[in-house]
């Protein structure tokens, strides 16, 4: 490791807290949190809520700027970075899953996965887009709209729309929240060949304990610190420290 300790890191969040609200209605969101996720790993995030998940990821993305300590994605401190410089981070570096899939109804499967970059000016490369539609095991189905797929299908739609530009690093907050048992499965399967097959780094929030157990490893958040991590989590292991969480809640 190098003497800046972000050696093979994709995301590096150091001493980083987070105030919202003023005066006596702030709360402490993050409370002077270093956190280190490396590249090609999946890190799933849990904890009680109001611990502070959300509002790591978007503190991570770049989506929200720490009141005090330093965020770097992929080597470039976007705590350093004015609004215009974080919003180009995030478009190059970062993909972003949502519990809601955020399609257009209009648009069939590849007209989704290709609008962010169109709109930002961009061409897309059929190849490329065959390729991130592929990588979601979608390939037969990118002339289909939304509304000819089903739940999965469309979350699936949604992560290769995320990862059209190769982001760095691959953020998802619950993305498994409306899916059914099946689906929700199949999709953690997705993200988890991601990292297997491509090196994806994969940061992903959860209340779930099964979709937690697919990730590399399991930190827990509460109060907006880390009390804890767990290598190579099994669902039991996690559901169990979940239960000393929310009962110490
Ligand atoms: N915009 C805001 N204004 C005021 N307080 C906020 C705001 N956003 C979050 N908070 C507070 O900050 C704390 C952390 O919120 P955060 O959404 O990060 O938690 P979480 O762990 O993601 O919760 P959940 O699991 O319920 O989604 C909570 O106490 C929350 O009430």
């Amino acid at each position: 490791m190098d003497s800046d300790g972000d050696a093979g890191g994709a995301v590096r969040l150091l001493e980083v807290t987070k105030r919202h609200g003023r005066g006596s209605a702030a709360v402490t969101a993050l409370d002077d949190l270093t956190v280190d996720f490396a590249a090609g790993s999946f890190t799933a995030i849990m904890g009680p809520s109001g611990s502070g998940k959300s509002t790591l990821l978007q503190c991570a993305a770049g989506l929200d700027l720490p009141d005090t300590g330093d965020v770097r994605l992929d080597g470039v401190e976007l705590t350093r970075l004015g609004e215009a410089g974080r919003a180009r981070l995030r478009r190059e570096r970062v993909g972003f899953v949502f519990q809601a899939f955020n399609l257009l109804p209009a648009l069939t499967a590849e007209q989704n996965v290709a609008l962010p970059l169109r709109l930002a000016g961009r061409r897309v490369p059929r190849a490329a887009l065959r390729g991130a539609l592929a990588a979601v095991g979608l390939e037969d189905r990118a002339r289909h709209r939304p509304s000819e797929l089903s739940g999965g299908q469309q979350q699936r739609v949604a992560i290769a729309r995320a990862l059209l530009h190769r982001p760095a690093v691959l953020f998802a907050d619950e993305p498994t929240g409306a899916l059914d048992t099946t689906s929700a499965r199949r999709m953690l399967g997705t993200l988890r060949g991601l990292t297997d097959r491509d090196g994806q780094t994969v940061v992903m929030v959860t209340h779930d304990p099964i979709a937690a157990a697919h990730a590399d490893r399991v930190l827990f958040l509460a109060d907006g610190r880390i009390v804890g991590a767990m290598e190579r989590p099994t669902a039991e292991g996690v559901a169990a420290r979940m239960t000393q969480l929310e009962q110490a809640a």
